[in-house]
């Protein structure tokens, strides 16, 4: 059996305006660290694989072709973290079924956020809240866009931590970063966005 034929998550020949052809084939718990220079090109990729701009190619979930899908099925399952996350409702916890304070906790949010308004919250609790808002979905991929951007280094590490839990449970992760170290610590596969162009990286990127 191939990889292609284990995949969780496998893309081909994505490609929207100068970014792609993007192909590539995870399994479950592997991780991609996708690097590269601002304007590149991350973003676009990401957003291509959870379907939220029009783009070429073609996506499949466990041999299930995401045409199969509906979008909003899809989107639950290849879980979409944008570097700058989208809230709709005023407070934090209308935005969940149930507050999960253990992952909240680990990820050194404040007790009480849970009952708090969003507006009060700062943009680095937002970005680890939109992670615990993704994970609380329980998605078989994840899509992170720079999930420790706005994070000192003590919280990047929180989040890390979180991070390598979802892999060893199973989550797919394709993760973008300007960190290379990051990228390195977390990326069972590596890869490079070059003016658009998707390049595989031999080795981790440090
Ligand atoms: N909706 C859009 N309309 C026009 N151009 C776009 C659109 N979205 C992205 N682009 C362009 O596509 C290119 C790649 O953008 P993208 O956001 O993927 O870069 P990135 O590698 O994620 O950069 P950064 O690290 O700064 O976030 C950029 O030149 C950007 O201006």
């Amino acid at each position: 059996m191939t990889t292609r034929d284990q995949a969780r998550l496998r893309v081909e020949s994505l490609r929207r305006r100068q970014v792609g052809p993007v192909s590539f084939a995870l399994t479950s718990g592997e991780c991609l660290a996708i690097t590269g220079a601002s304007g590149a090109g991350k973003s676009v990729i990401l957003r291509m694989i959870a379907d939220l701009d029009p783009h070429e190619g073609e996506a499949w979930l466990d041999n299930r072709p995401r045409a199969a899908m509906p979008p909003p099925v899809w989107r639950r399952r290849v879980v979409h973290v944008p570097a700058e996350s989208g809230w709709w409702l005023d407070t934090v916890r209308e935005h969940f079924d149930r507050f999960p304070d253990a992952d909240a906790a680990a990820l050194g949010l404040p007790a009480d956020i849970g009952t708090r308004a969003i507006a009060s919250c700062s943009t680095g609790e937002r970005q680890r809240l939109a992670l615990v808002r993704a994970i609380a979905v329980a998605p078989l991929v994840l899509l992170l866009d720079e999930p420790t951007a706005a994070l000192d280094a003590a919280t990047a590490a929180r989040v890390e931590e979180l991070l390598r839990t979802q892999l060893a449970a199973g989550t797919t992760l394709v993760l973008v970063s300007h960190d290379a170290e990051q990228a390195s610590r977390l990326g069972t596969r590596h890869a490079r966005v070059h003016d658009g162009r998707f390049e595989w990286g031999a080795e981790p990127p440090v």
